[in-house]
């Protein structure tokens, strides 16, 4: 028997205690290139305890609905930013900690063009694209260590294909 997790829309502020929502939305903080590119300036708090920030490439495989939650993980080291190289949207899950452990989760939906930052030590769900390439680009540590923490749930959620717009 799995929970149903309702997935919602991401938005900045349902996602603030978690994160950051990276999105152009709103005017540029400032014009550059003479006024022909707008700069988004300085929208993740990228947070390491040791080690370098890095940039990977993650290519993951496209979920079909619905999806079944049984696991999140955390990195106690390091923030992790996942920056979609396409326009899809893909789901977004993250729960507060709780002593040590996950609470209920809470699923979004990016729209196209989001991507996340999740704050050092967030608990979230791994990367869960919804359409192929599934290509992503990746801030986070690059250091000693495996900097991950997993919790498997006893009762896996689960995430339907209906979104439930935010009152
Ligand atoms: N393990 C890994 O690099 N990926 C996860 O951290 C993830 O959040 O997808
Ligand atoms: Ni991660």
């Amino acid at each position: 028997m799995s929970k149903v997790l309702t997935l919602t829309p991401l938005t900045a502020e349902a996602f603030a205690p978690f994160g950051d929502v990276l999105d152009v939305s709103g005017p540029p903080d400032k014009m550059i290139n003479a006024g022909l590119c707008g700069r988004y300036h300085d929208r993740a708090c990228l947070d390491f305890s040791d080690g370098k920030a890095g940039i990977s490439l993650f290519q993951g495989e496209a979920r079909q609905f619905p999806i079944v939650l049984d696991l999140v993980e955390r990195h106690p080291d390091g923030s992790q930013a996942f920056l979609p190289m396409g326009s899809d949207p893909f789901v977004v899950v993250v729960a507060p900690d709780e002593g040590g452990k996950p609470g209920v989760p809470q699923a979004f939906l990016t729209a196209p063009g989001q991507g996340v930052n999740y704050h050092k030590g967030t608990w979230h769900g791994v990367l869960t694209p919804l359409h192929a390439p599934g290509l992503f680009a990746v801030v986070d540590r690059i250091g000693d260590g495996p900097n991950l923490e997993e919790h498997h749930f006893d009762t896996p959620f689960t995430i339907e294909n209906e979104i439930k717009h935010q009152r």
